[in-house]
């Protein structure tokens, strides 16, 4: 198993690191390699991504990302020019975000709900792709543009991705848009969702508009079980399914080309949290459980299974008192 390693900014490398431990213990034999990129090249060198290390990167079976975004370089520089150029130049159109409310985790919600959702983003396409523009900027008569790319072919892909999933486990889907007011886009989900719902009968498909939806994901998130989004969409509730789950440090995601011709990118949900990097504050779970996510999706089901329940087991018996970085790590890791 040859793995690109990037740790990025902020709390990235501090919870990849922990993330390695426990991998180290359940596929001793990977082969890593570690890519420094991220705000220190940039300042360094003025390099985001090199032709020369993505097409490095390509000879991976899979690659372990941190998180990318450092406050001494202006917003969208590294996210656009790095993360999402990764993201796009590797096709990874489906951007996979499982919120689980594991046994003993003490979500916000009243009544502490059981959570098990899976959202999957579109992760290609939508307003990401740097498809507009501004005129006469700085001056009070600013026009700015951010396009929401859709297409057919690319909506159509990660609707069939869901279904499958869906399929797989509670044969429900839920679409998530504002077709209300996002005709166009909209209206192109929505029948591609009625569609690709006609080869999948057992799967039992809803609708929710996204302002509505964060409402019943509050108040009755046991009503989801698959959620397909747009990118943006797919973004944003991601965050509150990690919120409503125990919290943003335990959520994990995989970045994934369906057609397999490209790695597959897995990485934390959160961000590089300026605001507690270098403090060992971060909680690596997010990280470790994305370490589950990678192995899995490289056929190492017992080895995903195993660290996945060691998270399990360590959640349940966490109690109030913030345990560091490492020590996280470190007790997962032993515990396998
Ligand atoms: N995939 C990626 O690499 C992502 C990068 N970013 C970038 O990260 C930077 C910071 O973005 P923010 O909006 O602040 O989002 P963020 O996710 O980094 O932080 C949001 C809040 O969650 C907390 N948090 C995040 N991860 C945590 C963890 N593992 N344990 C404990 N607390 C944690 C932070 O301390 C902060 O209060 C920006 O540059 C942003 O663009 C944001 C999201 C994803
Ligand atoms: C920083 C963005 C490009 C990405 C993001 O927030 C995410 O993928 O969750
Ligand atoms: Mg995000």
């Amino acid at each position: 198993m040859k793995l690109a390693v990037i740790g990025g900014d902020g709390i990235g490398p501090e919870v990849v690191s922990e993330a390695l431990k426990v991998l180290d213990v359940v596929a001793p034999g990977a082969e890593k390699t570690d890519y420094d990129l991220g705000a220190r090249r940039y300042h360094a060198t003025g390099e985001l991504l090199p032709g020369s290390v993505l097409d490095e990167i390509r000879g991976h079976d899979a690659i372990l990302l941190g998180a990318i975004g450092d406050p001494s370089v202006p917003s969208g520089v590294l996210e656009r020019g790095l993360l999402l150029n990764m993201r796009f130049a590797l096709d990874h159109h489906i951007n996979l975000r499982p919120s689980k409310l594991y046994p003993g985790v003490v979500g916000p919600l009243v009544g502490n709900k059981p959570i098990d959702i899976v959202v999957v983003r579109e992760g290609t396409e939508g307003p990401y792709t740097g498809n507009g523009g501004a005129i006469r900027t700085g001056t009070p008569h600013e026009v700015a543009t951010e396009v929401s790319l859709n297409t057919r072919f690319g909506v159509e892909r990660v609707v069939r991705d869901g279904f499958a999933r869906a399929q797989a486990r509670g044969n429900h889907l839920t679409l998530l848009h504002k077709t209300n007011v996002l005709a166009y886009a909209g209206s192109l989900w929505k029948r591609t969702v009625d569609e690709v719902a006609t080869e999948f009968p057992s799967v039992e498909v809803a609708y929710q508009h996204i302002d509505a939806a964060m409402i019943h994901l509050v108040t009755d998130p046991g009503r989801f079980d698959v959620i397909v989004t747009d990118n943006l969409f797919g973004d944003i509730v991601t965050d509150l399914a990690a919120a409503v789950s125990g919290g943003i440090g335990l959520a994990a995601s995989a970045n994934i080309d369906g057609t397999g011709t490209n790695p597959s990118m897995f990485e934390p949900v959160h961000g590089s949290a300026p605001d507690i990097a270098g403090q060992g504050k971060a909680d690596p779970t997010a990280a470790i459980l994305s370490v589950s996510l990678l192995l899995d999706n490289l056929g190492e089901h017992d080895a995903a299974a195993r660290v996945e329940k060691a998270v399990a087991a360590d959640l349940a018996s966490r109690g109030t008192d913030a345990a560091s970085t490492t020590e996280i790590g470190d007790r997962i890791a032993a515990s396998l």
